[in-house]
């Protein structure tokens, strides 16, 4: 683990004591109500937790990429759900306004979102444009002082639930960013999907039917929206990474703990090379991805170009939390396939890291793309 600063440190104290209080204990019951997390979420939200990549002057804590990456990561150990809304909200709509956003969007969208008192949702995947953006056919037609949207998005976490929606759509000029308020007319949101993991944080359609947005709400440049949904989601990996981190940790300490506890043929089963061994790789592969996490943001911070380094991030990050997660629940045996020793649910969890925000085919795409740039 790289060295960190008295802020860091005192940071990550803050939000270890708030995880284990306020996040771990809640976990299993909103995981199996399927109940989205509004109470962990206001709590985030004063504690400035929710902002805190967004710069002071913005209503953010302006504490830098590492910090975020590491909180990321303490707060997916505690409910993955959480971390997954923590990480779109801050990872996508913030970043992208920060990036590409007016002054006076800053002032109406980013400074809620930041404060904590809004959470944010990035609508770019429809049913038939997935890894393929390219091919979306929500349209925003042109219309007196703005455009009206209309389609269909599909799988967006936190739909129903976020008061702030950035829109990909297809306007004259090519696919374009649009924010649109949860209120807006014309905006309506599918039933929560029933998934496999991940209950707490929902995932709806969001529908368009001749939403009107003025011109002022148009994101940057029109025709440029892919562009910037593509530097948002380098940003996004980087979360969803380090979430992978926090769920394979999660997994790896109690399966850590119960090989020290479990006797089996007179013995601690950690006595056992079969299983020793199992723990040997499950720590190097977590310090591992946790460092291409760590480079990513540090590279992030430094204001310098980061595809590369969020798509490693992810790729290995993702296949870790697949990895341990499973070696977890074997090394608990039985007890690994009940509810009460939590490791079904983080190995649940885990799988969609390696589909959300980029497949990992998608990810070998982009940096087999980096590779000859
Ligand atoms: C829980 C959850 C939350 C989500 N949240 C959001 C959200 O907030 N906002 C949002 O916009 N989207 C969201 N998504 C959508 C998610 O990003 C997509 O599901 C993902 O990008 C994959 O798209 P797809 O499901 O259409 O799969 P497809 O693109 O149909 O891919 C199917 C398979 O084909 C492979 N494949 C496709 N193209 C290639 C290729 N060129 N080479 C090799 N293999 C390829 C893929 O890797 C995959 O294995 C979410 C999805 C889930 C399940």
């Amino acid at each position: 683990m790289i060295a960190l600063n008295d802020e860091q440190t005192m940071v990550l104290e803050m939000v270890r004591r708030f995880a284990r209080e306020e996040l771990a204990q809640q976990a299993p019951e909103y995981d199996k109500r399927g109940e989205y997390p509004w109470p962990q979420l206001r709590k985030m939200g004063e504690l400035g937790l929710l902002g805190m990549n967004t710069p002071e002057a913005w209503g953010g804590t302006g504490l830098d990429a590492v910090t975020w990456a590491l909180v990321m990561e303490e707060i997916a150990a505690a409910d993955p759900s959480v971390a997954v809304i923590f990480s779109v909200t801050s990872g996508l709509p913030q970043y992208m306004l920060l990036k590409f956003g007016t002054d006076e969007q800053k002032e109406k969208y980013l400074r809620p979102l930041a404060e904590g008192r809004w959470i944010g949702a990035f609508a770019l995947t429809e049913a038939s444009a997935g890894s393929d953006p390219k091919g979306l056919k929500s349209t925003a037609e042109r219309v007196d002082g703005g455009y009206r949207l209309s389609g269909v998005k599909s799988w967006i976490t936190s739909g129903g639930q976020a008061q702030l929606y950035v829109i990909m759509a297809r306007a004259p000029e090519g696919i374009t960013a649009f924010l649109v308020p949860a209120g807006a007319e014309g905006l309506s949101f599918g039933e929560p999907e029933e998934k496999m993991g991940l209950h707490a944080a929902h995932t709806t359609e969001v529908r368009m039917d001749g939403v009107f947005v003025p011109d002022e709400d148009r994101l940057g440049e029109e025709g440029k929206g892919l562009h910037y949904a593509l530097a948002g989601l380098d940003s996004g990996r980087l979360g969803i990474a380090a979430q992978a981190v926090g769920i394979a940790r999660a997994a790896f300490e109690i399966a850590r703990d119960y090989a020290d506890e479990r006797e089996q043929f007179g013995r601690r089963i950690r006595e056992f090379q079969g299983v020793s061994f199992k723990l040997a790789e499950m720590a190097t592969a977590i310090e591992a991805s946790r460092l291409l996490v760590l480079n990513g943001a540090m590279k992030k911070q430094a204001g310098a170009r980061f595809t590369r380094e969020a798509s490693m991030a992810k790729l290995m990050a993702s296949r870790t939390a697949v990895d341990v997660t499973r070696e977890a629940v074997q090394i608990l045996g039985g007890n690994g396939y009940a509810v009460d020793y939590r490791v079904e649910r983080y190995y649940r969890d885990a799988k969609i890291t390696e589909i959300y925000e980029g497949t990992s085919e998608i990810q070998k795409i982009v940096i087999s793309r980096e590779l000859y740039r």
